[in-house]
């Protein structure tokens, strides 16, 4: 392998408690939020068809008009413990804000720029009461901020002559600044998502990422740093030219899932997802397909059952009100929450065979498996193919105590059981305790072909 001074510093997953806490939150909440809020994905009568958050980028946005949005930001319904009490009863375990997305503007008043809260209407911090507001409800709160910044005049997407190196030199300078004082102004941050590094000029950076990471990681020890931060030596990103992962979980599940456990490599990861197909600031259109709860619960559990957390995005208007459709689904998904959170909270991949019916997810504090059935078959049976020499000691509704199921053994660690009647009216968890105790199995022959 390659000798890399910036690339991967550990193998395999961390292992200390902060980490633990991160690998059994299961669900987040994301919350995109900023002065892409006020246009909401309109300007001039026209709709823009992309993300919100990116709407200065789109040729019926003039840029004069964008960069003089923040003079009428003044949310006066922005309500952090509202925010926070939802999202407990939604089932967050963590929060993830963005203090600043790559228009630049910045909801914590920061002494590097004036392109923040305090010279806006509102005029105060935003971040700091959010930061309370969850850490009171007990949901640990993690900082996004975007490396791309198109606000700064020393940001630079490739640095092609000496006059763009001398001016990226003091992007980099004012990217530490604003770090080191998130960290000194939040220090019960628990972690940092980071994003806008793909550019060609970030991907020359992997000392000082390398060097900030670590400054970081002193202010607060533990600190939880996702793949997409750091470029090694090469340039190469998530992964080093090794092929190992740089950062504390693997951060490239955006909008989408893996499909197996095979595509997680083994590591940590997070997926954030959006409600509809692709909006994480408030857009006042919402095209095509807004999700439904039993498909975020679905996607959830997915992730889960592959070992990683699921984080889903709200976008406060620009009176800092959460619309009425996230509103809905936080609560559909808090009442399912409410009475199957032991098949996500402290839960994990099991290598037992996927079945059509759904997905298994393992308590690692019990042991236990949860069946999360979202498929009945048309025979009411759900196959259960086991690892081999384990014992099946109980299989119960883990809502209906009253329900116990009987497993019929139908050949070598494969067995049946019926479900009821009934429809199923929601996701249905069916606990399995079981051991490692000899199984006496009745020794089947496989076919010989
Ligand atoms: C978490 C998500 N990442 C940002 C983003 N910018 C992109 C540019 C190109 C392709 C995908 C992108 N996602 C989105 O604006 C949102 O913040």
């Amino acid at each position: 392998s390659l000798a890399l001074a910036h690339g991967a510093h550990r193998l395999g997953k961390r292992t200390d408690p902060m980490m633990e806490r991160w690998r059994n939150y299961g669900l987040g909440q994301f919350i995109h939020w900023g002065v892409y809020a006020i246009p909401g994905g309109q300007w001039n009568g026209a709709s823009y068809g992309g993300a919100a958050e990116w709407i200065r980028s789109w040729k019926g946005m003039p840029k004069e008009a964008y960069d003089n949005l923040y003079k009428e930001f003044d949310p006066e319904n922005y309500d952090p413990s509202a925010l926070a009490k939802q999202a407990k009863e939604m089932g967050a375990k963590y929060m993830i804000i963005t203090t600043k997305h790559h228009d630049g503007f910045c909801l914590w008043p920061s002494e590097y720029t004036d392109y923040d809260v305090t010279n806006t209407p509102y005029g105060k911090d935003i971040i700091g009461p959010l930061v309370e507001a969850y850490d009171a409800e007990g949901i640990d709160v993690y900082l996004y901020f975007s490396v791309m910044d198109w606000n700064h005049p020393g940001y630079r997407s490739v640095l092609a002559t000496e006059e763009d190196r001398s001016a990226y030199e003091s992007f980099k300078e004012f990217t530490r600044n604003q770090l080191l004082e998130l960290l000194e102004r939040y220090p019960t941050t628990k972690g940092l998502w980071f994003d806008g590094t793909w550019d060609e000029a970030w991907k020359e950076q992997a000392e000082f990422a390398d060097n900030l990471a670590t400054e970081m990681r002193k202010k607060i020890p533990g600190l939880i740093i996702g793949s997409r931060f750091r470029p090694d030596d090469y340039g190469n990103r998530h992964f080093d030219s090794n092929g190992d992962l740089m950062g504390d979980y693997e951060q490239g599940w955006e909008r989408k899932l893996p499909e197996t456990y095979e595509d997680t490599n083994g590591n940590d990861w997070d997926c954030v997802m959006t409600i509809p197909e692709n909006q994480w600031g408030y857009h006042s259109d919402w095209r095509g397909h807004v999700k439904t709860s039993y498909e975020l619960i679905e996607m959830l559990v997915k992730s889960v059952s592959l070992d990683g957390n699921f984080v889903l995005n709200f976008g406060p208007d620009a009176k800092g009100d959460i619309r009425m459709e996230e509103k809905k689904l936080a609560t559909e998904i808090g009442q399912w929450m409410s009475k199957n959170k032991s098949a996500i909270y402290n839960c994990g991949h099991i290598d037992w065979e996927k079945q059509d019916w759904g997905y298994y997810t393992q308590n690692r504090v019990t042991g236990e498996v949860n069946m999360v059935v979202f498929n009945k078959p048309i025979n009411s049976v759900l196959r259960i193919k086991t690892s081999s020499k384990i014992s099946l000691q109980k299989i119960y509704d883990l809502n209906d105590a009253t329900k116990i199921y009987d497993p019929e053994e139908i050949s070598q660690d494969e067995y049946i059981i019926q479900l009821g009647d009934e429809e199923l009216a929601e996701p249905k968890v069916i606990v399995i305790k079981y051991d490692h105790s000899k199984g006496e199995t009745k020794g089947y022959e496989k076919a010989k072909t």
